[in-house]
């Protein structure tokens, strides 16, 4: 199942600069190990944005919940999640 995911961060202004260069660091390294898993199928920044749109490719809606859940910076982000289906003008083999 496809899923578009919008994540905006938004860390606390009064959280120490070490602690949050940490939080990113472990948040880049499980994005690119589900990236490398193919769960993670697109990462893409929002211009002009501290936020992502991202696609994700997984089994359901619980392992979306259990992925998105356990990142990092999950604490600090709003989050919105679309499902997705393919489009009958796609001409892409791999939209499904
Ligand atoms: O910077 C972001 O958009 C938040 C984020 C998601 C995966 C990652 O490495 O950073």
């Amino acid at each position: 199942m496809l899923f578009q995911v919008e994540m905006t961060v938004k860390l606390p202004p009064s959280m120490p600069a070490e602690q949050a260069a940490e939080i990113k660091a472990t948040e880049k390294a499980y994005a690119q190990e589900l990236q490398r898993s193919g769960k993670w199928r697109h990462l893409w920044r929002v211009a002009g944005s501290y936020a992502n749109v991202s696609i994700f490719d997984v089994e359901d809606n619980a392992e979306l919940q259990e992925i998105i859940s356990n990142l990092p910076l999950f604490p600090y982000m709003e989050i919105s999640v679309k499902p997705l289906c393919r489009h009958p003008s796609s001409i892409r083999e791999d939209d499904s």
